[in-house]
């Protein structure tokens, strides 16, 4: 926890860093602002006192005063909504370059669900905060401004506002305290929230299905989840507005008990005194009141930090260099073969059960061939490849490319190689090579995969991916043909395509892409189309169980539309 706070202010003071002159300035004009408040009001106070021979005086200081609360408020105003919009887009973008270099191990163990809340509603909450710092900030100067007149004004008038303050603040503090829990208890609800929200807009097919469960989802998640939230609000905000009515209720109790006590214990004392005590403290109540009104916006914030921080330090180990402009390297034909050696990985178990680990794993893949890693479900095909792309480090073994040991260094220029379809591939509607696409050629591509009627690509984009699951994974196979690197890996890409387009991927199209001098490797449960594989790596609980190297001889002529062939 102690470890988390110093990340709390190490994260906050590395947010202002960059803009620590305008922060200065925006303090000094704050303080100006402020100070100067607290100066009209004794010229006000001596106004009302005031002989004919003071009136020019004090009109002039008056005058100079309104200036200075209008040059310092506003200053202090516009620079701190500056600080605070340069910060929340600091923040927008180093988040989302934290997760884009996170390793994608890291990623899947913090899970979608609790990564969007922080990047949407952490991030707001920052932002709403840092909207009223500047008022807050003044309303702080004032406030103290005041003090330092009634100390003037009177030593013992001073000390009992003083302990007033003290009490309520005390008070405040003790609201805070079980404010920032609360708020801390609805934060990690919403996480929940969040989930329950996917699980309706994702599910929401099989909800309308299944009666029992939508109202499960319904009453014992949804609302549940959403009753707590509104419960520990109620509770946190109760206790906000209760010390606040109880501070200000304060004020007039000390007003009431100095100006009842006046004549008993300070008789002598000038008119003066009780009238600027009077102003002072009805003054101060507004700008005491901002102050208070703003702490639990402050909390919120404060909880939302911590968020962010931990975001942070859960991606404290990004992959270096991943967001540098740097050319893609070698592409085509940039590999003669890619080993993987005595290649271990182990997920994290759940308490109770046997974590599932694989390897250790040797292979050998060669340049053009097709190879095919087959198996039950669960066996580690998609880790295996997980592996073999650079997404997963080893825990142990290594992979080389061409004889050379893949290192941190150089993994992100070796996934370059790849061009992957997952089983759960995200279809980008844009394509990389943008408005270098010829139209042609992209027509012919789409023709080949029989979706030209459909879509086609305009500005560097598909014109619609509102197509069937098949549909779009033909644009996912697109896509790949046109990145042109030189290994492609097929997550059961077939698994949604009918019989026809299936047996048109396996027997035409994936020796097609060999011709042209691809590296294939196919992860499917057809079996009725292994013998196009020359090389069959068949897993079972983690380890490779056989390992088949053959020649076929049944490649036919190309039919894929090739860049060459164009
Ligand atoms: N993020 C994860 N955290 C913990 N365990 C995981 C994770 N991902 C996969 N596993 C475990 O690893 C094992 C292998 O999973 P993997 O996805 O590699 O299997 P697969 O052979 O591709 O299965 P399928 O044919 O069903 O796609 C599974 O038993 C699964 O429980």
């Amino acid at each position: 926890m102690k470890h988390l706070r110093n990340g709390l202010t190490a994260q906050i003071l590395y947010l202002l860093r960059p803009y620590w002159p305008i922060v200065l300035g925006g303090v000094v004009l704050g303080l100006v602002g402020g100070g100067s408040v607290a100066g009209l009001l004794a010229v006000v106070n001596q106004g009302l006192y005031a002989t004919q021979a003071d009136v020019a005086t004090l009109v002039i200081a008056f005058t100079a005063l309104c200036l200075l609360i209008l040059v310092g408020s506003i200053g202090a105003d516009i620079s701190a909504n500056y600080v605070g919009q340069r910060i929340i887009a600091g923040l927008r973008s180093s988040l989302a370059a934290k997760i884009l270099a996170a390793p994608i191990d890291q990623i899947e163990i913090y899970r979608t669900h609790r990564l969007i809340p922080v990047l949407t509603h952490d991030v707001d909450t920052i932002s709403d905060f840092a909207f009223f710092f500047s008022s807050f900030f003044v309303s702080l100067v004032i406030t103290l401004g005041c003090m330092v007149y009634l100390a003037a004004l009177s030593w013992p008038l001073f000390l009992i506002t003083g302990a007033v303050i003290i009490l309520g603040s005390l008070a405040h503090g003790y609201a805070r305290t079980r404010g920032v829990h609360g708020f801390g208890v609805a934060r990690d609800a919403e996480d929940q929230l969040h989930k329950h929200y996917r699980a309706i807009a994702e599910g929401a097919k099989e909800l309308r299905l299944n009666r029992i469960r939508r109202q499960r989802v319904y009453a014992d998640q949804i609302q549940r989840t959403v009753d707590m939230i509104c419960r520990v609000q109620i509770k946190s905000i109760n206790l906000f507005v209760t010390a606040r009515s109880l501070g200000t209720m304060l004020f007039f109790v000390v007003i009431g008990v100095a100006l009842t006590l006046r004549p008993f214990l300070w008789p002598d004392s000038p008119a003066a005194v009780s009238s600027g005590f009077v102003l002072v403290l009805l003054y101060m109540r507004g700008p005491i009141d901002q102050v208070i009104g703003i702490l639990p916006a402050l909390s919120r914030a404060q909880v939302a930090i911590r968020r962010i921080a931990e975001l942070s330090e859960q991606f404290s180990t990004p992959e270096h260099d991943l967001l540098t402009a740097r050319p893609v390297g070698q592409r085509t034909d940039a590999i003669e073969s890619i080993d993987l050696r005595k290649v271990t990985y182990a997920f994290r178990g759940v308490p109770g059960r046997t974590p599932f680990v694989l390897g250790p794993v040797d292979l050998h893949i060669r340049r053009g061939d097709i190879v095919f890693i087959v198996g039950e479900n669960g066996s580690g095909k998609t880790t295996l490849i997980k592996l073999l792309l650079g997404l997963y480090a080893p825990h142990g073994g290594m992979v080389l490319r061409d004889g050379v040991t893949v290192s941190t260094e150089t993994r992100d220029d070796y996934r370059q190689l790849f061009t992957t379809i997952f089983s759960d591939y995200y279809l980008f509607e844009d394509l990389i090579q943008g408005d270098n696409v010829v139209p042609d050629i992209a027509e012919r591509y789409l023709e080949r995969l029989e979706v030209a009627h459909k879509v086609s690509v305009e500005n560097g984009a598909f014109t619609t991916t509102d197509l069937s699951t098949g549909q779009r994974k033909r644009l996912a196979l697109m896509n790949a043909w046109l990145e042109e690197r030189p290994v492609l890996v097929f997550d059961e890409w077939a698994a949604d395509q009918d019989p026809t387009f299936r047996h048109i991927f396996y027997t035409e199209l994936l020796p097609d892409l060999k011709r042209i001098g691809k590296t294939i490797i196919v992860i499917s449960h057809d079996d009725r189309y292994f013998g196009m594989a020359d090389h069959l790596v068949r897993l079972r609980e983690g380890k490779i169980v056989a390992s088949e190297e053959k020649l076929h001889d049944t490649i036919k002529a190309p039919s894929v539309p090739t860049n060459a062939s164009l």
